[in-house]
């Protein structure tokens, strides 16, 4: 792919025509680096790697130290458990000047990165781009969803320019540096163990939902810039470290391999669902899925509410109440959620496990009586993480965000009972 965004350092196009991964010197005195994303002897059809030919090994940098920035939390038993249903109006984003890594904070998650068990949501908020200074996380993988402000991503692989309505998925261990053009907000999904990858299609048959040609990788793009001070971030063990080295890690002047980001354009998603009636799961929204050891069950699915017909013959249109087994995270990146007026942009909710949530009592007077005309659900976009964990929301989530609607449960209040024995 090419990037849209400026290239404001010198991109210079090398070919490096190799027939082996590790030759005893490699073409143009660059060095071989292999990155591994799984276990050496995962089976075939999981094993990830990529071969990176960088002008300097990874390894020439000063020892790490703590790093006191942003919001990380992976200790998700330090804030009291709350099972009642969350709803945030939009994420503030400050005013001073705060990077992506100074943005970052974690609303949510669950298990441990030391033993490569669980997730983690965050809210990035930030305004300034990272200069001379890169991150990587060495506990899982992140999948970032832009809602406000593009991202203009530099990776060790290339450059990603990703805009709202568009994904970004950045792996373990994987260097990156986000610049951004003003206010910005998102989304990301981190996964501890195992990796995103497309939902098997069933009886969908070979096309459909998200295509494989539409998520896009970079080329190889280098910088040689040398006798700079330059910041590593890394997350490790829930934790941020910096260390600093006197180049750029991004001096990989060629690569190859199955383990490289990727973005993916949302409104490429072709969206299947009922042209009879009644209401299906919102598995089929199912973008990427990272899956657990136990067929079927995901550690996490990205899932989306594109715009879309909704033609349901006698039926309740909107999301069915529900007491699900897996945890809900959703956030909206443009428009309306069919199921609560009051979620806005921005903001977010999470409905945990087995806590009852559905439509609003609004929302259920107007599905109940409007007349089933075919409608088309436009201008919208709204996304779920759904997790087989059982997810704690933090300090930051429950307080210090300053966003939480302390009466979000009294959208439900308004339900009334309708039953009558004599009258079907
Ligand atoms: O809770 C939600 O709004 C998400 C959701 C959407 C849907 O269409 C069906 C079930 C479900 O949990
Ligand atoms: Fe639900």
């Amino acid at each position: 792919m090419t990037s849209k965004g400026d290239v404001n350092a010198t991109a210079l196009y090398i070919s490096i025509d190799i027939i082996q991964n590790s030759p005893q010197v490699c073409p143009y005195g660059l060095y071989a680096e292999q990155l591994s994303g799984t276990a050496f002897t995962c089976p075939r059809e999981t094993n990830k790697r990529s071969w990176l030919y960088r002008i300097r090994p990874s390894v020439g940098h000063t020892p790490y130290k703590p790093l006191d920035e942003g919001r990380v939390e992976s200790d998700f038993s330090k804030w009291p458990p709350n099972p009642n249903q969350f709803r945030w109006q939009p994420f503030k984003i400050p005013e001073e000047k705060t990077d992506f890594v100074q943005g970052l904070n974690t609303i949510c998650g669950a298990g441990d990165p030391k033993s490569r068990n669980g997730i983690s949501v965050y809210i990035y908020l930030c305004n300034t781009s990272m200069t001379d200074k890169c991150m990587y996380n060495a506990d899982g993988d992140f999948l970032i969803v832009p809602q406000e402000g593009p991202l203009h991503i530099y990776t060790e692989f290339g450059q990603l320019y990703v805009q709202p309505n568009e994904i970004v998925v950045i792996q373990q261990g994987m260097k990156f540096s986000v610049n951004v053009s003003g206010p910005s907000r998102g989304y990301i999904l981190e996964v501890y163990n195992g990796h995103f990858q497309l939902p098997n299609l069933g009886p969908i048959g070979a096309n459909g939902l998200a295509n494989p040609r539409d998520f896009l990788s970079p080329v190889a793009w280098y910088e040689d810039r040398d006798n700079i001070s330059y910041n590593v971030v890394g997350k490790f063990q829930g934790k941020l470290f910096t260390c600093s080295q006197d180049h750029s890690p991004f001096d990989v002047v060629g690569w190859h391999g199955n383990y490289a980001p990727f973005k993916y354009d949302l409104s490429t998603f072709m969206v299947i669902n009922t042209v009879s009636f009644d209401h299906a799961d919102p598995s089929i929204f199912t973008v990427l899925t990272c899956p657990s050891n136990t067929p079927g069950v995901a550690v996490a699915d990205f899932v989306i509410f594109p715009p879309r017909w909704s033609v349901g013959e006698h039926t309740f249109r909107p999301p069915y109440y529900h007491r699900n087994c897996m945890s809900e995270f959703m956030g909206i990146i443009s428009g309306v959620y069919d199921a609560k007026k009051d979620n806005r942009p921005g903001g977010a909710t999470l409905h945990s496990m087995m806590t009852p949530h559905g439509p609003d009592a609004a929302m259920f007077k107007k599905a109940t009586t409007d007349e089933l005309k075919p409608f088309k659900l436009e201008n919208n976009m709204a996304f779920m993480f759904e997790s087989s964990f059982s997810m704690a929301v933090t300090q930051w989530g429950e307080k210090d965000c300053g966003t939480l609607e302390d009466a979000y449960f009294k959208c439900w209040a308004g339900i009334q009972k309708y039953f009558d024995p004599n009258n079907k």
